[in-house]
């Protein structure tokens, strides 16, 4: 697993965020098992709750066009402008990472440059979590 390079591409997907109301701009990358790359950005809204984090922007695209099996994720985000911080995934995105992720294998890293970063598993972000992907292994393929 290359981390510099899906660090890279959540830089680059971050640049696209919609954040005209927090200005924190957040981007996200997702691998797959197969090793394809889903990347995605923050899209918020004027009725803040319709606001849409990094990390589902990147999941639900990936999961619409089939991709069930996750490897890792590299999140950033930070005020509008560089980098400076570590950016940790909401409670509402580490859920739907359960829904699809095994917990022990699941890699979900803060990243503040390609090279300075910090990795978990999906269950020391989520500890005690219910993993519907571990318990049921059918949860994770795609279905009739
Ligand atoms: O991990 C995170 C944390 C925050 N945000 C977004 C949501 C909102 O648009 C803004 C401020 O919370 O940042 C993400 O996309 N991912
Ligand atoms: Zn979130």
């Amino acid at each position: 697993m290359n981390i510099p390079e899906l660090i890279h591409k959540a830089i680059a997907a971050r640049e696209f965020a919609y954040a005209p109301y927090s200005n924190f701009c957040v981007g996200a990358a997702l691998l797959t098992k197969s090793g394809k790359i889903y990347t995605g950005c923050n899209v918020e809204n004027a009725g803040y709750s319709a606001t849409n984090c990094a990390e589902r922007t990147a999941f639900f695209k990936a999961v619409s066009e089939g991709e069930r099996e996750f490897a890792a994720i590299a999140i950033v985000g930070g005020p509008r402008g560089p980098l400076t911080e570590y950016c940790s995934p909401c409670g509402v995105c580490r859920q739907v990472m359960a829904e699809f992720c095994d917990p022990d294998e699941f890699l979900v890293i803060h990243g503040k440059t390609p090279e300075d970063y910090k990795q978990f598993t999906l269950r020391e972000m989520l500890p005690e979590g219910g993993f519907p992907a571990a318990n049921k292994g059918y949860f994770a393929k795609p279905q009739a």
